[in-house]
């Protein structure tokens, strides 16, 4: 029986656009002007040594920062320290109005429906649990924070490792298979069930890399009786067209 539903973000709450075609080119363009003006705060300096210990260049300037974190911002990297501070500029574009955090209608009724019937919901995101809290608390359809009962980011650990798992089943308190992990990447998946978690992969779009986890195309196609649908049953016409490209945009990581 599901007790606590775990969410990824991207490709799984909301769209990949809206992450690598508005917050990533946003965070590409304020990050320099952030960091010069910041690095002397507190959080800033210490987010900056994290990136000169990850990028094993201790001697490294504010611009060589820059440009490090630009790099990864670039590579997609899921780096702890541009994590959190990508979190600290997207909050001036959040209170700016200049986008609000993209949510699927079907994830955002989905997920009003289960706070409603007392499923307690997590999000795990590799992105900040501060820019996870902004993107729910500015999203389309208003403030989401509410519905969560908590939040997990790479502080956690990394998404694609089933030890992350193990300490999320232990901060949630139920048993792993009391607890659904929702994502779009097979990779997660794979590590959430190594952990014992039950799992629903999200194929919101054509070309997706799908595994041996239920499917589902939309938030009310997520089964919460622990069987959902396999690869067998899951609508034809949408697996041929998901499988009609090899290593689809949910993998890109
Ligand atoms: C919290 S919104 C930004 C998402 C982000 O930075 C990211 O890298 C996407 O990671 P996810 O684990 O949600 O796929
Ligand atoms: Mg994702």
């Amino acid at each position: 029986m599901i007790r606590a539903i775990v969410t990824d973000i991207e490709g799984t709450t909301g769209s990949i656009a809206f992450v690598h075609e508005v917050l990533f080119p946003y965070a590409r363009r304020q990050l320099g002007d952030f960091v010069r003006q910041h690095y002397q705060q507190a959080d800033v300096a210490r987010q900056l040594e994290a990136t000169r210990e990850e990028a094993a260049e201790p001697d490294a300037d504010i611009e060589r920062l820059i440009a490090i974190l630009e790099g990864w911002i670039q590579e997609d990297r899921k780096a702890t320290p541009l994590k959190a501070l990508q979190g600290m500029v997207w909050e001036a574009g959040y209170q700016a109005g200049d986008f609000t955090g993209h949510v699927y209608p079907d994830a955002a009724e989905a997920l009003m429906r289960w706070h409603e019937q007392g499923y307690a919901l997590y999000v795990y995101s590799s992105g900040s649990i501060q820019a996870q809290r902004l993107l729910f608390g500015h999203s389309d359809v208003g403030d989401l924070t509410p519905l969560f009962a908590g939040y997990f980011d790479t502080t956690t650990g990394p998404k694609r490792e089933a030890e992350s798992y193990r300490r999320i089943v232990e901060a949630i308190g139920h048993a792993p298979q009391e607890i659904l992990f929702l994502s779009d990447v097979v990779a997660e998946l794979d590590a959430a069930r190594a952990a014992g978690l039950a799992t629903c992969q999200l194929v919101r779009e054509p070309g997706m890399t799908t595994g041996e986890h239920p499917l589902a195309t939309r938030f009310d196609e997520v089964s919460l009786d622990g069987m959902g649908r396999d690869a067998a049953s899951f609508d034809e016409s949408h697996r041929a067209e998901a499988h009609c490209e090899s290593g689809g945009s949910n993998d890109r990581r």
